[in-house]
């Protein structure tokens, strides 16, 4: 029985959503993976860790069929995606969204109209009138105010665009979201903030996320599992626990080092904390730093390009 065979025979838990088995990247002489193995369970956070250069991105941009492995397999929702045809990709690729580092919105159009690429691509006869509310309600789940619908991705945080970017994903109504550093660039309360948007669309939509992160805070916040990218492979996954009772260097240093420790103990003290009053007070914080204005809107590049490469 293969992978993906097996997985359908596991608990709808265990089931994997994606299956990668045997991937092998590489650049001119440089590899980047090698015999690389991976499952993301249906409904579970996975975050992605890994020193700057492991290939988080390129593992990432193998399963949504922008980078060509020069080995291996995978599959999404039990569908094999390599040397697919080019209309059943798109099948799949429907059930998915993608939140780019840095948004990648088109620059050149509102936050609603970016929204509404991917329903024009996929239902082109929808009438103006429904894309337009289709746009609006996906800004309002990703917490934009009404107001960030006609305006450019310049005239945003780099927060807000975060979550224009956002809203775009989830435009098709995705059962699967790839998220490559969602917070970075965020101060913590604008972290924090998103951290609880992407648990709580999760949960709302019974998502699967698949995200890469440097971020310790959003690990221990809302991951599920964590995937450890080391030596070109997948050295590990599991819980935060499962991992530190691990005997591998990079997981030591990383999740017991200074800022691993400071991020599990401020974790620990946020589930012993009511989590209305937890809010309450980032809501209250928030209010008081000017919104999501307070973000670090310069850390986001102003890289809105004119057109989005990655789609
Ligand atoms: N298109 C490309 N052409 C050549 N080399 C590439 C390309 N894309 C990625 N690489 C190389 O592959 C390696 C992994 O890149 P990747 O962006 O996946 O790293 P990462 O783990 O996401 O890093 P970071 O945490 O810094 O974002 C890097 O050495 C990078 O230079």
């Amino acid at each position: 029985m293969n992978a993906v065979a097996a997985s359908k025979t596991a608990p709808a838990e265990q089931e994997a959503v994606i299956c990668v088995r045997g991937l092998s990247n590489a650049f001119g002489e440089q590899v980047v993976h090698e015999n690389l193995d991976l499952d993301v369970r249906r409904g579970e956070i996975l975050g992605v860790v890994g020193g700057s250069g492991t290939g988080k991105s390129v593992l990432m941009r193998s399963i949504i069929g922008l980078q060509e492995p020069i080995a291996g397999e995978v599959d999404v929702f039990g569908e094999p995606m390599i040397g697919r045809d080019e209309q059943d990709a798109r099948n799949v690729r429907q059930r998915w969204g993608v939140l780019f580092q840095g948004g990648a919105l088109f620059s050149t159009l509102t936050v609603a109209e970016n929204v509404e690429v991917p329903l024009r691509e996929y239902f082109p006869q929808l009438g103006e009138k429904f894309l337009d509310e289709i746009a609006a309600y996906k800004v309002a789940m990703t917490g934009l105010p009404p107001e960030a619908g006609p305006k450019f991705p310049s005239e945003l945080s780099g927060g807000m665009r975060k979550r224009a970017g956002l809203a775009r994903s989830l435009a098709l109504d995705p059962e699967l979201l790839f998220l490559d550093e969602p917070t970075a660039g965020l101060d913590p309360i604008g972290a924090a903030a998103f951290d609880d948007l992407i648990k709580g669309l999760k949960e709302t939509l019974g998502l699967t996320v698949f995200l890469i992160t440097h971020d310790l805070d959003t690990l221990h916040a809302i991951c599920d599992r964590v995937a450890v990218l080391a030596d070109k492979k997948v050295v590990a996954v599991g819980t935060i626990p499962e991992l530190l009772a691990l005997d591998h260097p990079w997981i030591q240093e990383y999740f017991s080092g200074p800022r691993g420790r400071a991020a599990a103990e401020s974790a620990e003290r946020h589930e012993k904390e009511d989590p209305a009053e937890d809010r309450r007070r980032r809501e209250a914080a928030l209010a008081s730093a000017g919104g999501d204005e307070s973000e670090d809107a310069a850390a986001t590049p102003a890289s809105t390009t004119t057109k989005d490469e990655e789609r």
